[in-house]
This record gives C-alpha cells, sequence and structure tokens, in this order.
C-alpha cells in the first residue's frame, strides 16, 4: 500500500460519505442489524478496498454507496448528494449518472451481443456523453486498459480477464463520481488479477475513485486505502501504510483482530486503560 497523501475533501468532496450509518433488515425470524452505525470516507481518484469476513456487512454498505440501497439511520452520500432525499427515480437517476458498477462475474457485466467498442459507445449514451466525446474517451480507455486490438471482439471472444477490464473500462465512461466492484477479481487467476489490479490503477491515476468489496489479499494490497468491517462496523482502516482503529462519536474504540486476541478478549471484556505520556494504553486486567 502506498504511502502518500490521500485527497479527500477537495473543492468537490469525496466520491462517498457515510456517517453513523445503520442497515436493518426485517426477517422471518427478527432484525438482522448489518450496519451498526459506519462512518467512512472514499477519497476520489483513489481505490478503496472493503474487506471483512463473511457477513460482517460489506454488500449492504456496497449497495448503500452504490445508491442501490437506502441506510435505515444515518447520512449517506455519493458525489455530494444525500440519499435520503432521493426517491426511487432520483435514485436510479443519480446511478446512472454518478456511478459504474462492476459485478463479480464478467459475463455479468457485458451484452454478449455487443463489441467492446459497442459496450462503451452504449454507456456513453446512457451517461449523456456527445457522441464525438464519447468516441474519444473510448479509444482512450481501450488503450488505457490494453484492450485496443479487442474493440471489435464479442465477450464470447475475450479472455476473463480482458472483459473484466472491459467492465471497468464500460463503468468509467462518462467520469461518474464513484466505480463501485463486488469482488471484480474473485473469478480471476492470479496473473489476470495483477493485470486487473494494474489497470484499476491506470484508472485512478486519472482520476476515477473506485470502491470494492473484496477478500483478495492481492486486491487489498493494490488498494490506497482499506476500511476493514467486523459485525457491521469499521474495526479498523489501512491508510498512508498505517492501521488506524476508529473511535466513533459515543467514545467506543473498535481494536483490530490481533490486538483482541492479545487482550484475550473473547465476547464482553473488562480491560485496564491508563493513560500515559507515551498514549493510552489497554491491557488485560489479571
Ligand atoms: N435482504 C436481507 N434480509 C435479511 N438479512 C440480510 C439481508 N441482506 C443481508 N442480510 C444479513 O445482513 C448481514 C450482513 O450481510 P452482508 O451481505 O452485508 O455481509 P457481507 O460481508 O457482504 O457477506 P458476504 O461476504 O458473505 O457476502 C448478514 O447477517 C446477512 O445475513
Amino acid at each position: 500500500m502506498p504511502a502518500e497523501t490521500l485527497p479527500t475533501a477537495g473543492a468537490a468532496g469525496p466520491a462517498a460519505r457515510c456517517e453513523g450509518v445503520v442497515r436493518i433488515y426485517s426477517s422471518p425470524t427478527g432484525e438482522v442489524h448489518a450496519l451498526k452505525g459506519v462512518d467512512v470516507t472514499v477519497p476520489v481518484g483513489r481505490t478503496t478496498a472493503l474487506t471483512g469476513p463473511s457477513g460482517s456487512g460489506k454488500s449492504s454498505l456496497l449497495r448503500i454507496l452504490a445508491a442501490q440501497d437506502r441506510p435505515t439511520a444515518g447520512h449517506a452520500e455519493v458525489a455530494g448528494r444525500s440519499l435520503a432525499g432521493l426517491s426511487a427515480r432520483g435514485l436510479r437517476a443519480l446511478r446512472r449518472r454518478h456511478i459504474g458498477y462492476v459485478f463479480a462475474r464478467p459475463t455479468d457485466n457485458l451484452l454478449r451481443h455487443l463489441t467492446a467498442a459497442e459496450h462503451l459507445a452504449t454507456a456513453g449514451r446512457l451517461r449523456r456523453v456527445p457522441r464525438g466525446e464519447a468516441r474519444e474517451e473510448a479509444d482512450h480507455l481501450l488503450e488505457l486498459l490494453h484492450l485496443t486490438a479487442r474493440a471489435h471482439h464479442r465477450p464470447g471472444e475475450m479472455s476473463g480477464g480482458e472483459q473484466q477490464r472491459l467492465a471497468f473500462a464500460q463503468a468509467v465512461v462518462g467520469r461518474p463520481a464513484l466505480v463501485v466492484a463486488d469482488e471484480p477479481t474473485g473469478e480471476l487467476d492470479t496473473a489476470t488479477t495483477h493485470d486487473l489490479l494494474d489497470a484499476v490503477r491506470a484508472l485512478t491515476r486519472t482520476g476515477t475513485s473506485v470502491l470494492m468489496a473484496t477478500h483478495d489479499p492481492l486486491a487489498v494490497e493494490a488498494a490506497d486505502h482499506a476500511l476493514h468491517l467486523r459485525s457491521g462496523t469499521v474495526a479498523h482502516e489501512l491508510l498512508d501504510g498505517r492501521r488506524l482503529a476508529v473511535v466513533d462519536a459515543d467514545g467506543r474504540l473498535q481494536l483490530p483482530d490481533d490486538a483482541l486476541a492479545a487482550l484475550g478478549a473473547t465476547g464482553t471484556t473488562r480491560v485496564v486503560v491508563d493513560t500515559t505520556p507515551e498514549g493510552v494504553v489497554v491491557r488485560r486486567a489479571t
């Protein structure tokens, strides 16, 4: 993970942001509290990896930041627009104009009968990019992602890695504020994963903001910023080469898994907290 300062708020603000986001689902067996007060910022022009064990809330958060769902409580915004005030139609318009989406399975992102160039032209029309501009952008993206030789090929004539690179190119046409990807390397082998992550890096260098949910250590390693969820909250963040624990607005501190193990904390555990000149020390209570 490169140690450099991330541009966050800038004049236009972050690509997306959540404050105190709660998502509760109703199920036949009662309520499921999938997100329990999440505060995150997705910086502009960087790749943010969203990690965490199964059931920790990654998909729930991804759906909210992709404007596919609204929080039960708390504030969420994409491209500076709050999701709370938007109707279903408003959410659709926000998705079409400001969010690109990439599914895990390359074939889910593409249409069998369209060539690579036609996919990008269609995305340009949906985002209302003037035709000449869209063609120029498509040529540029095909070159940047090493797909120029595939411009007139259909998905069936491309490898899985090429298809996934085309999915990212398609998501980026018209410069949406945020590209959201759900396990984008999940179906790729190691060599193809490296090519895809290089492509994502090339896109972020041109200002694209990417948020990807992933279990893949290679994807986390390639990201500029990582958010690790545990049981519906942010357990820690990796930023500028440092691991940051999060203290929420009510003073609750989430500790990383290895710190919990060192404290022998399983379930609710009382610990000793000392404030020293060097910092705050948390110790196992003996
Ligand atoms: N529509 C739903 N109705 C009821 N419960 C749900 C719904 N969607 C998710 N959940 C529950 O919310 C919790 C978080 O689920 P979520 O899918 O966000 O986790 P995840 O980290 O993406 O998991 P995975 O890595 O397995 O996809 C889980 O307990 C899940 O069973």
